[in-house]
């Protein structure tokens, strides 16, 4: 039975899914590195907010570990990179609480325009300062969004709806869906000139680090007010604060802080600064989703294979799964053949896809061949990092797809091009489940692949097969099976042995030595 860790606070409804589904479920709150660092080895599965770091030193330790699923849509906590060298599959929940952030955004942008928590005070302490709190309205002022993505998108239509105009940078903003959103599409420095309120919400990187510093601050109108619900850091604090002293900036609230848990900070007890402890995603109803969507992510994985908002994988739905299961297995036997036979430094893979196969969602099966070819040559490949190294490697992927297959329902073919030359592996599925080797180069067969194998290329003479079979013997290594494959009588041929025990080097180097041997490998699968 699988076993999930649950280390941030989170709905008991992802407790009850767990259990509901038949996985073992701790609750351990408030770990601290070390202590996380001594039980992750026993689970299968990680559940997170924020709170918990999931470094590249927890990793190292979660030997057992297959998914980390973050209950919300920040990753920044999760060494992805390391995740993905470990083959773990990082999942998020993108849309749970988007409306809930939306929410805090507006609420946070009114109570920066009528100072509402300083009134709030105030009158609390019975001073009743009806002048001191003189407010601003958002009917026609211009609201600049830096990020409109799902939350961006969901305060553009709020905000439409209060009568702003809006103005958005994102590069990735699609003039169709700026339309759409009735928001105008704009690059940073217009957004810049003219707003009256920013709101920020892109995810913070090497790009958006910083994005408001002191420059692009000195370069806004006097009197705007800035609102951050997405990550500390976006904003540069130190030149914030010297705005707000100044009075270049009216306000600012900020839900999100570059040090958290932020116990301190430099904007604190400032008059005109609003700020929240990172609740943005913090409602009953967004926590309630999050939980629930974590916890059928990960039990779906860890029980079915199938793969939703994964950010270091390509998606595979619960349906796909089972289809899938045998191809991932005829995938990586067909990468890994390829991959043992293969000596010298890759340059091209070319996988088609052909007949019904061709049908299915190939990405995963494309991760595994690239897994099973890379393997024999690369400590440490998964399907999760096969598609990056080969990447970094510049080795060419390329994929295709067709509905024809010749003689099979399906086929599935593997091209390798090195620096020496281009050679080619098919397999198809019998009975629509057992993996089977159907041709290596041109030459049909018929082979299962076993746990240990001999692989012989030959000339096709009287005498060979005898021959082979007295080395084994000779050797004490039992044959399984024995399969034949040749290009024309006489020609080019293959034998592809199964035996029960290892071939050692001194056993490949007779056989290796027998007349018309072109080739000898021992495989292992
Ligand atoms: N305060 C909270 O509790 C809370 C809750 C949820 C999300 N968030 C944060 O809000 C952020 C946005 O979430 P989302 O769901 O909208 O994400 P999203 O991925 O849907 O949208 C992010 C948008 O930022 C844009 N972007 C990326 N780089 C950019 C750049 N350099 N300049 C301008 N735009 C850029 C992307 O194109 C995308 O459209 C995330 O960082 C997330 O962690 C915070
Ligand atoms: O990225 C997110 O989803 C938010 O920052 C929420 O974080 P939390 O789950 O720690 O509240």
């Amino acid at each position: 039975m699988p076993k999930v860790l649950v280390s941030d606070k989170l709905s008991p409804t992802a407790v009850k899914i767990f259990s509901d589904r038949g996985i073992d479920v701790d609750v351990k709150t408030g770990l601290k590195p070390d202590e996380l660092m001594a039980i992750i080895g026993d689970y299968d599965g990680l559940a997170v907010r924020s709170e918990t770091k999931v470094t590249a030193a927890v990793l190292e330790k979660a030997t057992n570990l297959k998914v980390v699923g973050r209950a919300g849509i920040g990753v920044d906590n999760i060494d992805i990179p390391a995740a993905t060298q470990r083959g773990v599959v990082v999942m998020n929940t993108p849309y749970g609480n988007a409306i809930t952030t939306a929410e805090h955004t507006i609420a946070m942008m009114f109570s920066l325009a009528r100072q509402i928590p300083l009134a709030n005070a105030s009158t609390h302490a019975g001073k009743w300062e009806k002048n001191r709190f003189m407010g601003v309205e958002l009917f026609n002022k211009v609201l600049g969004l830096i990020g409109c993505g799902n939350i961006g998108s969901i305060v553009a239509e709020r905000a439409v709806a209060l009568r702003m105009r809006v103005i958005a940078f994102d590069p990735y903003l699609s003039p169709e869906r700026a339309l759409d959103l009735g928001v105008e599409k704009v690059e940073l420095d217009d957004l810049i000139a003219r707003a009256d309120f920013i709101t920020l919400h892109t995810p913070l990187t090497e790009k958006t680090r910083g994005i408001l510093n002191a420059d692009a601050i000195a370069r806004m109108k006097k009197g705007v007010r800035l609102i951050n619900c997405a990550r500390g850091g976006l904003i540069d604090e130190a030149a914030l604060k010297a705005a707000l002293e100044s009075g270049h900036v009216a306000g600012a609230a900020l839900d999100v802080f570059t040090a958290e848990p932020a116990k301190e900070n430099i904007l604190f007890g400032m008059d005109n600064v609003v700020c929240t402890p990172h609740l943005g995603a913090s409602t009953s109803e967004a926590q309630e989703n999050v939980a629930l969507q974590v916890a059928d992510q990960i039990s779906d994985y860890l029980l079915t294979g199938a793969v939703t908002n994964a950010l270091n994988m390509a998606a595979v739905t619960a349906e796909e799964a089972p289809r899938l299961r045998p191809y991932m297995k005829l995938c990586e036997q067909l990468g890994s053949f390829t991959g043992q036979i293969t000596e010298s430094s890759l340059k091209a893979v070319t996988i088609e896809y052909l007949g019904d196969v061709a049908h299915l969602n190939t990405k995963p099966l494309t991760a595994v061949v690239l897994q099973g070819l890379l393997s024999p040559l690369l400590e440490s490949v998964n399907m999760i990092n096969a598609p990056l190294i080969a990447r970094e490697r510049d080795i060419e992927v390329r994929e295709t797809k067709s509905e024809n297959s010749s003689n099979f329902h399906s086929l599935i073919r593997v091209q390798v091009t090195t620096e020496r030359q281009t050679r080619s592996v098919e397999g198809s599925l019998f009975g629509g489940a057992l993996p089977r080797l159907v041709r290596i180069n041109d030459i049909p067969v018929e082979a299962e692949l076993a746990p240990t194998m001999l692989y012989v290329v030959n000339e096709d003479k009287p005498g060979f097969i005898g021959r082979v079979g007295t080395v084994l013997s000779e050797a004490g290594v039992n044959i399984a099976s024995f399969h034949l494959g040749r290009e024309t009588v006489g020609g080019r041929a293959i034998c592809l042995v199964n035996v029960d025990t290892e071939i050692t080097a001194p056993l490949l180097e007779k056989v290796a030595a027998l007349p018309n041997v072109v080739m000898a490998k021992a495989l292992a699968f």
